[in-house]
């Protein structure tokens, strides 16, 4: 919630008290306007966290009160060059009073002299509106975070805009060599705050070091376009907002502003987006790991900014400038948890956290540094800009030419393909031959030698979202990063690919019914990690997410129920109840996929925990360990007599089965809300994958084609293929297109935003692969229907997708109520 400024007081701290005779009459002979002797002054300090400890002043004479606030230094030895109270004053002074845009409080006086309150103080004007302490905005409507996070990327480019040479500040800094000078200075700093007799330097924050100094960006060297005003510490609970509307009335804390290059202002604004608050020990400064709604995702909001100050898309260098504002921020930790130690920091409690913190910065600066891009190669696209991207699915505005992979993941692709062509083409028959044998509930070892050399190629866990990839990072404690090799942690947490890239590849894997296994990236395996990262707590990661990202156990959803319609999720009737410290589940399953697999150690499982709660809040979900007495396999089932052996779809029932309550994931009543969050991308994987089944149906179908004959011409010199075979591209590319949308529009907004789109790509992606794979079928005569080539297998798996993860007619009628919505806002 917003705090209103008023209400941000607290007594003033012992440490830091004022001589308040001295400054009463040092006010009223410098403050014009202040009232006369014999008025009274009653001092307070603001309680939110403040390097430079701050005052509320309140005068009163005769019923007369006026209010004001009093900035000064810290009492003791501070870091040269910190708490520059001085500069502040020049700053405000420079900006205030109508002289730019930016909405600043006006400033009364500057007092340099040491003997009146102990240090240099300046007084300015005290504005009461709302700060808002918690970036998440929690209990606030969607529209309103939205428009207060607009207001603040457009207060950061009026800062940027400002005219520095018209306001007298073009010697309040260098312009250019900005972040070199950066990394100097908070290097220096960081080493005077660490070393002999103070805390250790931390080996993460000297390789960031090392990082930053070798890839600074070129555009740094010089002053041009992106350089100005600097605020050095632009956030949103540095801004008062006006007491009822969404805008600033007044940016604070100029401390650390000077000129230099403005990028790095905005990513530094940009922290929250990559600081998970969930892990962030003492302060809930970052997002934790789903964005709440309203607020803009951060392509979103970067490109706001960058509209609002009109400079070009930094794509290329924005982990620089991140990793950038994250050391800062632990150089800084770093200097107040110096100070705390002697004694003389501001801020209690919050200096208190400061060594974590420095830590915890460094950490997040290393990981992103070595993380491929933050942000998309382009901005969101002005046809998916926020007034027009709810009303509906309308790609024929799409810039379609923007979905061609990268350099990147093109390397990737052709490494992809390679691993195919060499290891897992010529391995299918052998793992078909177990499959089809009375051995098929085990694991052929070839299985197990592939998935090792997928990962020590760099193919492992590709379909990890880069968000996710950095929660997946933080999951290796220090000591077993270092004992890995640098490579081998990397590869564990994937590529760090956007789901749109990732498509350029699941799209390879969907060639085999083995590539997704083999480089750790089925389902549903893949689902169930992403819920483990994104609302699996810290234990519940290290036992089960761990494994599965190492490959070394699998898992199964169970949602489904045969006696109940599934894909009304609401029906589940599987009971979860709380006795004591266990929950006791009783239920029905089937259609467990994987949960037949001798690897399969973990289930998640849907259930109800509150049949009386509201319709959305009666499931949960809990982990289940498959081993738990109660939990019966009863038997696998067949897709059109395919058991998919050794994964397995198995009907599964739940008899008295106690689990402890430390297994709810998430919360009571909170099933649907993961739900929500795990089949966005699955389904979305479903559908690349099925591209690639079609392409593999259409190489068949082309090869058998022209090497077959009939009636005296080969199969493609027969009128009927012709047709066959271009309406089968047309399938193809069709479908390419709405997967590769979806994925895109995924990555810009996330789930809820881009349902419409993902619902048109799982529609149409199983129908199209459906009449591809018919055709290849067709045209491999009765060879296409046996299990001699991989035809019939891939059809009967891409049958179930217009079922499995919601039947067509869920995705239509979502797509059918979309587009009624936007005709009814015409
Ligand atoms: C191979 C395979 C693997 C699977 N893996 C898993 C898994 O790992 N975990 C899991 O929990 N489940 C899994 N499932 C189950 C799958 O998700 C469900 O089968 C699916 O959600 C449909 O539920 P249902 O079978 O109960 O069909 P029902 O809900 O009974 O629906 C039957 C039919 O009713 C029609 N229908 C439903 N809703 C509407 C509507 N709104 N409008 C019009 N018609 C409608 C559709 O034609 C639908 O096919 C799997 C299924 C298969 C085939």
């Amino acid at each position: 919630m917003a705090k209103n400024t008023m209400t941000m007081v607290v007594p003033v701290d012992s440490a830091h008290r004022l001589d308040e005779g001295r400054l009463l009459s040092y006010l009223q002979t410098h403050v014009k306007g202040f009232l006369p002797p014999p008025a009274s002054l009653k001092i307070s300090q603001f309680g939110h966290g403040q390097s430079n400890p701050t005052y509320l002043l309140q005068v009163e004479l005769n019923r007369c009160v006026q209010r004001y606030v009093l900035r000064k230094k810290p009492p003791g030895q501070i870091l040269q060059s910190a708490h520059a109270i001085e500069r502040e004053y020049q700053v405000l002074f420079a900006l205030g009073e109508g002289k730019t845009k930016v909405p600043v409080p006006c400033v009364y006086c500057l007092c340099t002299d040491s003997t009146v309150i102990g240090t240099p103080f300046y007084v300015m004007e005290h504005l009461e509106g709302r700060l808002f302490v918690d970036a998440t905005l929690p209990g606030m409507d969607p529209k309103e975070r939205r428009a207060i996070y607009g207001e603040m990327a457009r207060v950061l480019a009026a800062i940027h805009a400002a005219d520095v040479d018209a306001i007298g500040l073009s010697r309040y800094g260098r312009k250019d060599n900005y972040c070199k000078r950066q990394v100097e200075r908070w290097t220096a700093q960081y080493h005077q705050s660490t070393g002999k007799g103070k805390p250790d330097p931390d080996p993460n924050m000297l390789e960031v070091i090392q990082w930053l100094r070798e890839n600074i960006p070129a555009e740094d060297g010089t002053a041009g376009s992106k350089t100005g005003i600097v605020h050095g510490d632009y956030r949103l609970d540095n801004l008062i907002f006006h007491p009822s509307e969404p805008r600033v009335i007044g940016v604070l804390d100029w401390e650390l502003s000077t000129l230099g290059n403005q990028m790095s202002d905005a990513a530094y604004n940009c922290l929250p987006y990559v600081i998970d608050s969930d892990e962030l020990p003492g302060k809930n400064i970052g997002f934790s790991k789903q964005l709440v709604d309203g607020i803009p995702s951060l392509p979103e909001y970067v490109a706001e900014y960058c509209s609002a100050a009109d400079v070009s898309w930094p794509a290329n260098t924005w982990n620089f400038y991140t990793v950038l504002s994250l050391f800062r921020y632990a150089a800084i930790c770093a200097g107040v948890f110096l100070r705390m130690l002697q004694g003389n920091a501001s801020g209690g409690k919050r200096a208190e956290d400061a060594g974590k913190m420095a830590l915890f910065f460094a950490a997040t600066a290393l990981r992103l540094a070595k993380r491929g891009p933050i942000l998309p190669p382009r901005p969101p696209s002005a046809s998916l800009e926020l007034p027009a991207r709810s009303t509906g699915p309308d790609s024929s505005s799409q810039n379609l030419l923007g979905f061609a992979p990268s350099a990147r993941v093109q390397e990737l692709r052709k490494r992809l393909i390679s691993f195919m062509e060499r290891h897992i083409y010529p391995s299918e028959n052998e793992l078909n031959d177990l499959m089809y044998s009375n051995a098929r509930w085990t694991i052929h070892p070839t299985e197990e030698r592939l998935k090792k050399l997928a990962k020590s190629e760099g193919l492992w866990n590709l379909w990890i979202p880069a968000d996710s990839a950095a929660l997946a990072s933080d999951l290796m404690s220090e000591t077993e990063k270092a004992m890995r090799s640098k490579d081998s942690a990397d590869r564990l947490v994937g590529a760090g690919l956007s789901n749109l890239e990732y498509a350029h590849l699941c799209e390879i894997l969907g060639r085999s019914m083995w590539a997704p296994q083999i480089l750790n990236c089925n389902a549903p395996d893949t689902g169930n990690m992403e819920v483990l990262l994104r609302y699996g707590n810290s234990e519940q990661q290290r036992k089960w997410l761990r494994p599965l990202l190492e490959g070394e156990i699998r898992s199964g959803f169970a949602m489904t129920e045969p006696n109940v319609a599934s894909s009304d999720a609401t029906n589940i009737e599987c009971s979860m109840v709380r006795e004591g410290d266990e929950y006791i589940i009783n239920g029905h399953k089937w259609w467990t996929s994987g949960a037949m697999d001798p690897r399969c150690q973990l289930l998640i499982v849907m259930g109800k925990t509150n049949p009386n709660a509201a319709m959305h809040k009666q499931q949960s979900m809990i982990l289940v360990d498959i081993n738990t007495p109660g939990v019966k396999i009863v038997r696998p089932l067949l897709v059109f007599g395919f058991d998919d052996a050794p994964h397995g779809h198995a009907e599964v029932k739940f008899e008295n089965v106690r689990v402890p309550v430390t297994n709810l994931l998430l919360g009571e009543g909170r099933g649907f809300e993961i739900a929500q969050g795990r089949l966005g991308p699955g389904r979305l994987h479903h559908c690349m994958r099925l591209v690639g089944a079609a392409e593999r149906g259409m190489d068949s179908m082309v090869k058998r084609a022209t090497q077959r004959k009939a009636f005296g011409k080969t199969l493609s010199q027969q009128g009927s293929f012709a047709h066959m075979l271009a309406k089968s591209r047309l399938d193809i590319e069709q479908t390419r297109l709405l997967v590769l949308n979806a994925a895109h529009q995924l990555d810009l907004y996330g789930n809820k935003v881009a349902k419409g789109a993902i619902a048109m790509a799982k529609v149409a992606a199983p129908n199209a692969a459906l009449r591809v794979l018919d055709n290849a079928i067709q045209v491999h005569g009765g060879g296409g229907v046996s299990s001699d080539f991989p035809l019939s297998h891939l059809w009967a798996s891409a049958r179930t997708l217009r079922l499995a993860d919601g039947p067509d007619e869920v995705h239509l009628g979502t797509i059918a109520k979309l587009e009624l919505q936007r005709v009814s806002k015409l």
